[in-house]
């Protein structure tokens, strides 16, 4: 089976507040939420891959420094492995806004269990409440 390599982030507001962002109709594992992110490409680092994607998806911009490691899932889907690697950042610039399609919404970390999310992301869930 295929590993693919999928940077995420949990981006976290002065409130404490985490970005969900959630999958559109017609992509698969839609209606989830998930964290911002996407696939990482030949030839990029994860952080490379993520800033890249925060601003297509969001608009804003962040960089590597500001990116610190949290954890990762590891998780075997029917039809490919992910690995994923998830990042908290506190620093961006712009506000981010829904290029994508997707529905943005800053959940409280103990709201987050309210949230389906896709079934890698579900152990990522109380590390980050504990973490935050
Ligand atoms: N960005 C992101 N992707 C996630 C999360 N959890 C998770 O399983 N994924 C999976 O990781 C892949 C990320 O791909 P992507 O964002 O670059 O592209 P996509 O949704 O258009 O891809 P797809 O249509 O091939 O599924 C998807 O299969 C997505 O379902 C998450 O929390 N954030």
């Amino acid at each position: 089976m295929k590993t693919v390599l999928v940077s995420a982030v949990a981006l976290i507001d002065i409130d404490g507040r985490i970005l969900l962002a959630q999958r559109p109709e017609g992509k698969s594992m839609a209606g989830l939420w998930e964290f911002p992110g996407g696939k990482v490409e030949d030839g990029e680092t994860p952080e490379v891959a993520l800033i890249r994607e925060l601003q297509e998806e969001l608009g804003i911009d962040t960089w590597a420094s500001c990116l610190a490691p949290l954890t990762f899932a590891s998780h075997s889907y029917h039809n490919f492995h992910l690995l994923m690697p998830l990042f908290a950042c506190r620093k961006w610039e712009g506000t981010p806004q829904s290029r994508e399609n997707q529905t943005l919404k800053w959940v409280k970390a103990n709201d987050l269990k309210s949230y389906p999310m896709p079934q890698a992301d579900v152990p990522l869930i109380p590390i980050l409440r504990d973490w935050l």
